[in-house]
C-alpha cells in the first residue's frame, strides 16, 4: 500500500476534510498512557539528497531504491531536472513511493531558475553543479529560507573560478554563471555555520578540472557526521576524499561511478517517535534500523539512555522503552544539531535541569531553533534559557496553548512530543512537516492508535 506521496497526501490530519484551510491549528493528540507501537519510516533526507546529486554527476545511470519523497527531495529532483538530468520514477518495493532512475545529462545546461524551497541541501549542494552547467542559473528559496547563510558557497565558487552575482548579503537569491567547467584548486572556507558547505563542495569536486584542496578555517565545524556521510557516499562511487589534516579535504579530478543504492530510513525522523516512548514511559520500535550507518540519527540509541530510557535491538528493529522518571542531561550536541528539537522536548519533562550546548549553528536552520524552542516551551509555562550556543531547560509544569512552528518541520514535531503529555497543545502549520516527512500526522496518529496502555 502506498501511504502517501509528497504531491498527493491522502490523509486529513483534522478528520474533517478542511485540512487545506490556512492558519489551521492542529490539536496535538494526547497519549492516554504509555505509547506502544511499531513505526516504519520513509527514506533519509540526507542520503537521498547526496545520492541524487552524485547520480546526476555520475558516469552512467543509477537507481535509488526507497528514496525519500518529501518537499526537500522534490525540490532537489526539480533542480537537477532543470539542469538537464533525467529522473524517472520507477515502481519499487517501498510503501512510501517510487524508486528514482537517474540518468546524467550529456551536458549540464543552465539558463534556468532553481527553487530551493526550504532545503539546505538544495541551496548548498546544487550551486556547484550550476557552475558545471552552461549558462546562468538563478537560485531562490522560500521567504523564510532567504536569510540562511550562503556566503561560504558564494565565496568558494568565486575562488574556484565561477562567476556569481548576488546582492552582497551572502544569502539567496543569487545567480551562478556556469561556463560548463569549473577550474577548482586550493581554497579556504569558513563552514562554522553549516557543514553543508563542505559537503556541497566535496560532492562535485571530482568534476572540477583540478579537483579541490579545501581547508576550513573557523572556530568550529558542526555536524561532522554529515561530512562523514558525504565522504562515505563518494567512496562508494570510487571517489576518494583524502584528509591530510583535520579541517582539510583533498579530492582529485576523476569520474563518479554510477551505482544502484538502497536508501536507509530517516533515523533523524525517528527522533519524535522514539521520544514518544520516553515521555510517556511506553515502548516504540522503529523497523528497518540499519546494521551500520553514517546517519547521525543512529546516535539516538546512545542519547536516549542518558534520559534513563532502555534501547534494545532485535535484527533491524530498534526499540526504545521509556523510564519511570526522566533524568536530566548535560550534553554537547554539535554533531547532531538536527536532533535538538526532539531532545529539548524530552528534556522539558526531566526531573532536573538539562543543558544542551555546542549548537549555536542551529540558529541558522529553518528558523533560529534556540530562540524558537525557548519561546514555545516558555509559552506553555516552561523555564528555558537561551545560551549563546545552547539551551538550559528547567522542568516546569506545562499547560496547553498554541505551539508555533516557524515553518520548521522539527519545531512542529517537537510540539507534537510535548502535546502527548500536555493536554491542549495546538500546533501551527503541521503541514510544514512535509519538508522531510509528509506522512508525519498520519504516522503519529497511527502510532497512538496502535496502543496506549492506560
Ligand atoms: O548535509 C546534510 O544533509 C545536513 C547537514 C546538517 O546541516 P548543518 O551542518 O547546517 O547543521 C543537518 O543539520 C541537516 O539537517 C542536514
Ligand atoms: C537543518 C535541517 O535541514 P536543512 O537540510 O534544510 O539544513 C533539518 O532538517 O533539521
Amino acid at each position: 500500500m502506498l501511504i502517501s506521496k509528497y504531491s498527493a497526501p491522502d490523509f486529513d490530519p483534522y478528520g474533517d476534510n478542511r485540512a487545506e484551510e490556512p492558519n489551521r491549528l492542529w490539536p496535538a493528540p494526547v497519549a492516554g498512557g504509555p505509547v506502544t507501537a511499531s513505526v516504519s519510516l520513509p527514506g533519509s533526507k540526507s542520503l537521498t539528497a547526496r545520492e541524487l546529486v552524485l547520480s546526476a554527476l555520475a558516469d552512467g545511470s543509477s537507481l535509488l531504491r526507497a528514496p525519500l519523497h518529501s518537499r526537500d527531495t522534490a525540490n532537489m529532483v526539480e533542480a537537477l531536472r532543470a539542469l538537464g538530468v533525467s529522473i524517472v520514477e520507477k515502481p519499487g518495493e517501498s510503501e512510501f513511493g517510487a524508486d528514482f532512475l537517474i540518468t546524467p545529462a550529456e551536458e549540464l545546461l543552465g539558463s534556468t531558475t532553481i527553487e530551493c524551497g526550504q532545503a539546505g541541501t538544495v541551496m548548498r549542494f546544487v550551486p556547484p553543479l550550476a557552475g558545471l552547467a552552461l549558462g546562468p542559473t538563478m537560485f531562490d528559496a522560500d521567504d523564510s529560507a532567504r536569510g540562511r547563510p550562503m556566503g561560504a558557497i558564494i565565496a568558494a565558487l568565486r575562488a574556484l573560478g565561477v562567476d556569481v552575482n548576488d546582492d552582497g548579503r551572502g544569502a539567496l537569491p543569487f545567480t551562478v554563471h556556469g561556463t560548463g567547467t569549473v577550474e577548482g584548486g586550493a581554497i579556504g572556507i569558513d563552514a562554522s555555520s553549516s557543514s553543508q558547505f563542505v559537503s556541497a563542495l566535496l560532492l562535485s569536486a571530482s568534476r572540477f578540472e583540478e579537483g579541490i584542496d579545501l581547508t576550513h578555517s573557523g572556530e568550529r565545524l558542526p555536524s561532522l557526521p554529515h561530512i562523514e556521510m558525504t565522504i562515505a557516499a563518494l567512496a562508494a562511487r570510487d571517489v576518494t576524499v583524502e584528509s591530510p589534516e583535520i579541517g582539510r579535504w583533498v579530492v582529485r579530478p576523476g569520474a563518479i561511478a554510477a551505482r544502484d543504492v538502497d536508501i536507509e530510513p530517516d533515523l533523524s525522523n525517528a527522533a519524535p517517535f522514539l521520544a514518544a516512548a520516553v515521555v510517556t514511559g511506553g515502548s516504540v520500535t522503529i523497523t528497518g534500523w540499519p546494521e551500520s550507518t553514517t546517519q547521525v540519527g543512529a546516535d539516538l540509541a546512545d542519547l536516549l539512555p542518558l534520559f534513563g530510557a532502555t534501547v534494545t535491538k532485535d535484527g533491524d528493529r530498534l526499540t526504545v522503552t521509556g523510564p519511570e522518571r526522566i533524568r536530566p542531561i548535560t550534553i554537547d550536541l554539535s554533531t547532531g544539531g538536527e536532533l535538538v528539537p526532539a531532545i529539548a522536548a524530552i528534556a522539558a519533562f526531566a526531573d532536573g535541569t538539562s543543558e544542551i550546548t555546542g549548537i549555536g549553528h542551529i540558529r541558522h536552520h529553518e528558523t533560529d531553533r534556540l530562540a524558537a524552542l525557548a519561546a514555545e516551551l516558555n509559552g506553555l509555562g516552561g523555564a528555558v534559557t537561551e545560551l549563546e550556543d545552547g539551551l538550559r531547560i528547567e522542568p516546569k509544569p506545562l499547560t496547553g496553548g498554541v505551539w508555533r512552528s516557524y515553518e520548521d518541520h522539527r519545531m512542529a514535531t517537537a510540539g507534537a512530543i510535548v502535546g502527548l503529555v500536555v493536554p491542549g497543545v495546538e500546533i501551527e502549520n503541521i503541514a510544514t512537516t512535509a519538508k522531510t516527512l509528509p506522512q508525519f500526522p498520519q504516522l503519529w496518529t497511527r502510532m497512538l492508535g496502535e496502543g496506549t496502555a492506560a
